[in-house]
């Protein structure tokens, strides 16, 4: 029977795992998705700030947690950290082809992806981990060398 603070959990069935990927694990499709799709919903351990401190930051964990909006004991906002259940954990990051956005539910305690733009089977689904990364992008563009930048700055041209 069904109350009202139940959460309806929905999971894209068109998806595959592949483990030998530049990334490691990642998530990929195996059908075509549309856009709007509910890829997941996934359920969040929120960590205590120094229970991260003290003791995730020294674990794999910490590869996996994402920043989660809290309040300290004094009621004040703070962030912790959160381990996300489900697949939400597989998603790689992508700097430019991310097709997969989330959003935090802070009273439900979950995330809900979604697929931001049609995708294509055998596309990677991949979301922002945000600009600090604490590994080397494989998929970031490569800077141009001084050659290139001189190249490019000389087909410049104003009418
Ligand atoms: C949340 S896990 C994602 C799943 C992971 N690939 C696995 O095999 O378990 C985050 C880790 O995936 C890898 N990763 C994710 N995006 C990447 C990228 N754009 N370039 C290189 N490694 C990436 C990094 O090792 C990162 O610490």
């Amino acid at each position: 029977m069904a109350n009202s603070s139940d959460i309806p959990l929905q999971r894209c069935a068109d998806l595959i795992i592949k483990s030998d990927t530049p990334k490691g694990r990642g998530v990929f499709a195996a059908k075509d998705i549309p856009a709007k799709t509910v890829i997941d919903v996934c359920p969040v351990l929120v960590l205590g700030v120094q229970e991260n401190v003290d003791h995730i930051e020294h674990t794999s964990l910490y590869h996996y947690t994402y920043n989660w909006p809290t309040e300290n004991d004094r009621g004040e906002k703070t962030v912790s950290q959160a381990v996300i259940l489900g697949l939400g954990s597989m998603f790689n990051h992508s700097t430019q082809l991310q097709n997969v956005v989330w959003e935090r539910d802070t009273e439900r305690l979950i995330i809900i992806y979604r697929s931001q733009r049609d995708i294509s089977a055998g596309e990677e689904l991949c979301i922002s981990y945000g600009s600090h990364l604490t590994f080397k992008d494989v998929d970031a563009p490569t800077p141009l060398s001084p050659e290139e930048e001189l190249e490019q700055f000389n087909q410049i041209h104003l009418d």
